[in-house]
C-alpha cells in the first residue's frame, strides 16, 4: 500500500529550497525533454517523488535526498521500484557525496528539479564529473539565461563561456511559479546541456572569474587586476582584440586563446576533456 502523501505546502523546508513541482504537464514536458537513448538517470534532491515517479517507468533512476524525512517517506513510496533496481536512494547531502568522485560509477544524465540555492554549483559539478553526459534542470530562468546566453548577448557570463566549452546550452521551458507548490518568488526554466567534453582545468575557471570580475567593465581593465598589461596589451593586439571590449563581447574560442597565452604553456591551455574522440583544439579550429 502507498504511503499517505504529505501536503507540499506544510512541510517544504526553505533550508533545503523545497518547491514541489506539481504541474503535471511540465513533469511530462521534462520526461519528453530527455535525450532519446537507455543511459540511467541521477536525480539530485526526489523530493515527494512526482518527476521521480515518471523517470522510473524510463530509465534506472538513482537519486539523492537531503531531507531525512522525505528520504523516509521515498523509501516506503517506492519500496518495489527500490527493490527490483529501478530506483536507488541515497540520502544525503549530494555535495558531499561528490567529493568522493563522480556521483555513479557509469555515464548517466542529470535530470532534476534543483534546489535553486545551490543549482548553479550543481550544474558546475556536474560538468566536471566525466561521467555526467547531460544536464537537463530546472532552475532560476536568470541562472538558466546565464549558462544558455550567447556570445554579445547582455547576459554571456563565465557560465555562457563554460557552457559552451563542455557542448552547448539552451533553455527547453519556462516555468511559471504556479507550476510549483509552494510557489517559489521567481521564474523558472527548464536548462538543458548537452556535453562532448568535461570541465577539467580549474584554472581556466579562475582566470573567467577575473575576466568577468566587473561585467560593465572593459575585459582589459578586468584582467589587468590578475596579469601584468605588459603581456596584455601586445596578446590583445596579436588576437586583434579592442580594448574597449566588453567581457560579454568575447567568444568561447576567444577565452580560450587568451588563456591558453596568458598561462605561456599551449597544452596546458587545455580546458576540457573531449568525451567522444574529437580534441577541444580540432573544436577550436571549426
Ligand atoms: C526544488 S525541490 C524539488 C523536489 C522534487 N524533485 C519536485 O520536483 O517536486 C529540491 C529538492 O532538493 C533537495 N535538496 C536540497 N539540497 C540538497 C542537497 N544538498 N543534496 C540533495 N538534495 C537536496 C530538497 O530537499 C528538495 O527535495
Amino acid at each position: 500500500m502507498k504511503n499517505y502523501r504529505p501536503d507540499a505546502s506544510q512541510i517544504a523546508d526553505k533550508r533545503f529550497g523545497q518547491n514541489f513541482l506539481e504541474d503535471r504537464s511540465v513533469v511530462e514536458q521534462i520526461i519528453q525533454s530527455m535525450p532519446d537513448d537507455d543511459l540511467p538517470v541521477v536525480e539530485i534532491g526526489p523530493g515527494l517523488g512526482d518527476l521521480t515517479k515518471e523517470l522510473v517507468r524510463v530509465r534506472p533512476v538513482t537519486a539523492f535526498e537531503v531531507d531525512k524525512r522525505l528520504c523516509d517517506y521515498l523509501g516506503k513510496n517506492f519500496s518495489r521500484e527500490i527493490a527490483d533496481g529501478r530506483l536507488r536512494l541515497e540520502c544525503g547531502d549530494v555535495l558531499e557525496r561528490w567529493k568522493n568522485g563522480s556521483l555513479i560509477d557509469r555515464p548517466y544524465r542529470l535530470v532534476a528539479n534543483l534546489p535553486y540555492y545551490i543549482a548553479t554549483n550543481i550544474i558546475l559539478k556536474a560538468l566536471r564529473d566525466p561521467h555526467c553526459r547531460s544536464t537537463l534542470t530546472m532552475v532560476q530562468k536568470e541562472v538558466a539565461e546565464k549558462f544558455a546566453a550567447r556570445e554579445g548577448d547582455r547576459n554571456f557570463s563565465a557560465l555562457s563561456v563554460l557552457a559552451g566549452s563542455v557542448g552547448e546550452a539552451r533553455i527547453r521551458l519556462l516555468v511559471p511559479p504556479s507550476a510549483f507548490n509552494p510557489p517559489p518568488k521567481v521564474e523558472s526554466a527548464v536548462l538543458e546541456i548537452r556535453k562532448e567534453h568535461n570541465l577539467t582545468d580549474g584554472g581556466f575557471e579562475a582566470f573567467l572569474k577575473a575576466a568577468f570580475r566587473q561585467p560593465r567593465k572593459t575585459l582589459m581593465k578586468n584582467l589587468s587586476a590578475a596579469y601584468p598589461k605588459s603581456l596584455l596589451e601586445p596578446l590583445f593586439e596579436a588576437l586583434k582584440l579592442g580594448k574597449t571590449l566588453r567581457p560579454h563581447q568575447v567568444g568561447t574560442t576567444l577565452y580560450h586563446r587568451l588563456y591558453q597565452a596568458l598561462t605561456k604553456e599551449p597544452d596546458h591551455g587545455k580546458e576540457s576533456k573531449p568525451i567522444n574522440g574529437k580534441s577541444e583544439q580540432e573544436q577550436l579550429r571549426q
